[in-house]
């Protein structure tokens, strides 16, 4: 029997606790504030961003909504970030990524000050995460740890591999297992025998941007899997990286494509946003 892990249902219960922490904070004179970023038209983006503010009027977090053409020069992004790193009302800053090809994302995510980087992506909060003192933790690797908490799934001593060593999922979601004492395994694409590392997971995290790519298979009977693909099948359909009908029944937990990890990573932002409003309180 395999559980499904409902995305959907604990974003729901973490954002209705933030409004409440939204409240107080407007009882203080301070209304939390997020600055959202998307340049160009890329219609994936356009729906998470959409999903994002949708979020915050929910919560009651004020979302600035900045919708910039693909022409747009980094130059002209690097003057914006600059404006809201200076504005004491703004409490959070993202870029939507990926940027268009003339932008360098590096020097973006740098701009950005790593005290209102709602992202984590900023170096020094990898850094600080990698040392296990964190300011502001990776959306989606955070929202996979806050599953596990929720499913009381105790990572302590068990087998963790990730499958994807990407910036902003794969080598935190290694730093978060690390900081949480799981044994912890990065596999990519030059992996030798990635099917026998990855039948040996107690947890299985994939993030590899390939459709149904992990089966039964990959799998230990029992495993916690964790599906963080946002693939489009042959047939239009929104699909994650694992084949969800192979694992389900061999797999202990399991997360869906949609209703899974992407609802989390969207409530893990709106915390961040509000703890880093919180934090202009002190
Ligand atoms: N600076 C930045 N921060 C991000 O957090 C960031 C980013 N750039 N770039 C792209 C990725 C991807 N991401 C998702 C968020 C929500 C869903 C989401 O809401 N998914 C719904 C379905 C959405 C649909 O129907 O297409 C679900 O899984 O149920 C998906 C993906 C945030 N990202």
């Amino acid at each position: 029997m395999t559980v499904i892990m409902n995305g959907n249902e604990l974003s729901k219960k973490i954002k209705e606790n933030l409004r409440l922490r939204a409240t107080k904070l407007k009882e203080q004179n301070i209304e939390p504030s997020l600055v959202v970023v998307l340049v160009g038209e890329d219609p994936a983006s356009q729906v998470y961003v959409r999903n994002k503010t949708r979020a915050a009027e929910q919560i009651g977090i004020n979302a600035i909504d900045i919708r910039l053409p693909e022409t747009t020069t980094e130059a002209e992004i690097l003057d914006l970030i600059a404006k809201y790193n200076a504005d004491e009302t703004v409490h959070g800053i993202l870029v939507q990524l990926p940027l268009p090809k003339h932008i360098n994302e590096d020097r973006i995510t740098q701009a950005i000050s790593p005290l209102k980087d709602v992202d984590g992506f900023h170096p020094v909060n990898m850094g600080h995460l990698f040392m296990n003192e964190p300011l502001a933790l990776p959306c989606t690797p955070h929202g996979i740890m806050e599953f596990f908490k929720e499913y009381n799934i105790d990572v302590t001593g068990k087998n963790a591999v990730v499958i994807g060593r990407s910036n902003i999922v794969g080598r935190p979601m290694a730093a978060l297992l690390l900081n949480a004492n799981a044994t912890v395994t990065v596999t990519h694409s030059r992996t030798q025998n990635l099917k026998e590392i990855a039948r040996e997971a107690d947890i299985l995290v994939v993030a590899i941007g390939r459709g149904e790519f992990v089966d039964a298979d990959y799998v230990k009977e029992g495993a916690v899997v964790i599906d963080v693909g946002m693939n489009r099948n042959a047939a239009g359909k929104l699909v994650g990286d694992v084949d969800f009908a192979s694992v389900n029944g061999k797999a202990g937990y399991l997360t869906p494509v949609p209703r899974g990890v992407g609802p989390m990573t969207i409530a893990m932002l709106m915390q961040q946003t509000i703890e880093f409003a919180e934090r202009s309180l002190n």
